[in-house]
């Protein structure tokens, strides 16, 4: 606590929003030596908690479990039980109770506080009524929010978006997702498999768009064979809901309609930027409005009078990266840099810039089949100049995926960047290839030479050696 007048209302440091990204950075800060509040709106934990991350996995894991079992000789015969696979989710999600959450910020030192923040002026929070002044920082970590475009009828139809989607206890007969990206594809992979006859409505000619092309391509095979019908090219023009609660149509350019009873709007996010009073320090939002941050998470052109910066972004808020564990390596720098600022300490530590994110983010798209990747996708580094070697082998090439399922099916590829030796791209499409994507994270980050990357031999027979045929196909 710092000062004696407003001894109460005083940190060292205010957090705003204690997501995921803002709890680490709280507790970041507080491991170097300084007092934290961090406040939340709604639930500690963030939408990762409750609403995004850890419901969607928590469904998605029974039905990965029933799939692998199902496409082992002798252990065929497992089958969803949907109370059981909801009742698991409300487990993860702590049945929306933040008690928890709340206990391990007391515990760790921090001061949570519940309350709607803005930002009123130099170093100065406002949370529901009460201002708390900040010594040394300001973080914004205050995530995003699913984004709901104005389409005619969307709004008045009251769709779902990913937090009804992950929280609901009940199964629509019909649901119509627009959207083809991460969260559509997750989620229809989830109602499928509990029982809805699930259409996907996405605008773009492939599904997963950030993601190599066959990727999206073994995702849209794999939905259609779970019954998912998807209509891709398909531009969205308006929705009807005659009587709320009742059917919903979608209607698609060229005369198409979809009727469903419930409408999963998953088209992207939109930053929780608005309405903190960042215009009013000196803040800038980018045409998206993402707050805009320089490569130490600082925002720049804001300074106390004798020049020190004192706020900063991370996590979804500042659109670099809209996954979890980017915005909490975000978090950790921006955690650590504030700490040392505070003490005076030499601030060029490279620890304090995420830089990796440059190289590219790891993903796990936690469809049926698994997407993986990290780096760039080969088009991205071809746009980049980059002189580039695509490596492509079949999943199957590796004797642990044959182990792992009978027929095994999926695909692996290497962008090699042929001036330096090195991978820059590495995506995984299959059964269980999530826990592939780390090694290929070392492999970009690290910058590891193809001849050294040679030595590092895999454990027969287990998936990983697909390593080693993606080598012997580049030729070493
Ligand atoms: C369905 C779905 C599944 C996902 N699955 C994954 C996954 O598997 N892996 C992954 O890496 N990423 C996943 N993501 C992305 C991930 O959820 C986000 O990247 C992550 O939540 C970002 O964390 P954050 O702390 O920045 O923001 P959030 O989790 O959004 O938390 C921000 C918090 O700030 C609070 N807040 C906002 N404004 C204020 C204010 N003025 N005052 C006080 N509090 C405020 C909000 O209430 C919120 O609790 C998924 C997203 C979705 C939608
Ligand atoms: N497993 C994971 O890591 C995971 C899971 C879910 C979400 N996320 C993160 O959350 C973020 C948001 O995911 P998302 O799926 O909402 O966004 P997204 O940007 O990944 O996909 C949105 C999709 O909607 C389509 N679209 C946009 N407007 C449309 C319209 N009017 N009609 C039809 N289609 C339209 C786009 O073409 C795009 O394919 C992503 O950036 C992702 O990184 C991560």
């Amino acid at each position: 606590m710092t000062g004696s007048a407003t001894e109460q209302t005083a940190y060292d440091v205010i957090v705003i929003g204690a997501g995921p990204v803002g709890e680490v950075c709280a507790d970041r800060v507080h491991r170097g030596g300084l007092s934290v509040a961090l406040v939340e709106r709604r639930l500690f934990g963030g939408e990762c908690s409750y609403y995004a991350c850890s419901p969607s996995k928590a469904l998605l894991r029974p039905i990965h479990a029933t799939h692998a079992s199902n496409r082992v000789e002798g252990s065929e015969g497992a089958r969803i039980e949907v109370s059981g696979v909801l009742h698991r989710r409300d487990i993860w999600i702590n049945n929306l109770d933040d008690s928890g959450q709340i206990g391990w910020a007391e515990h760790a030192g921090l001061v949570p506080l519940r309350g709607e923040a803005r930002i009123t002026g130099e170093r100065t929070v406002e949370v529901d009524g009460t201002t708390y002044r900040a010594a040394h920082a300001v973080v914004v970590a205050t995530g995003s929010s699913p984004a709901v475009p104005n389409l005619p009828g969307l709004r008045d139809a009251a769709p779902w978006t990913n937090i009804e989607a992950t929280t609901s206890h009940t199964v629509p007969e019909r649901l119509v997702v627009l959207g083809g990206g991460v969260v559509a594809c997750e989620l229809a992979t989830v109602y499928a498999a509990l029982g809805s006859q699930v259409t996907i409505v996405e605008m773009a000619p492939r599904l997963l768009g950030r993601t190599e092309d066959f990727a999206g391509e073994a995702v849209r095979k794999a939905l259609e064979e779970a019954g998912v019908t998807i209509l891709l090219d398909a531009k969205a023009e308006r929705v009807e809901r005659p009587t709320p609660g009742g059917p919903v149509t979608l209607h698609v350019a060229g005369g198409r309609a979809v009727e469903g009873d419930e409408l999963l709007c998953a088209v992207g996010r939109t930053p929780n930027s608005r309405d903190l009073g960042l215009d009013a320090v000196g803040a800038a939002l980018n045409d998206q409005g993402y707050l805009s941050v320089d490569e130490r998470m600082t925002v720049p052109g804001v300074r106390t009078p004798d020049g020190a910066p004192w706020l900063y972004g991370v996590g979804d808020v500042v659109g670099i990266a809209l996954l979890t564990h980017m915005g909490k390596y975000q978090a950790r720098a921006c955690g650590d840099l504030i700490a040392a600022r505070a003490a005076g300490r030499d601030e060029d530590d490279p620890a304090f810039v995420p830089y990796a994110t440059r190289l590219g983010s790891p993903q796990v798209v936690f469809t049926d089949p698994e997407v993986s990747a990290v780096g760039l996708t080969a088009s991205e580094a071809q746009e980049r100049g980059i002189r580039t070697r695509v490596v492509d082998v079949p999943m199957d090439a590796a004797a642990g995926a044959g182990l792992q399922a009978e027929g095994y099916q999926g695909q692996a590829r290497i962008v090699v960047d042929e001036d330096r030796g090195v991978i820059v791209g590495c995506t995984f499409v299959g059964q269980d290839v999530a826990e592939l994507v780390h090694a290929a994270t070392i492999a970009v980050v690290g910058e590891v030479p193809l001849t050294r990357l040679w030595h590092a031999v895999p454990s027969f027979p287990t998936m990983s050696e697909i390593w080693l045929r993606l080598l012997e196909e580049y030729g070493l």
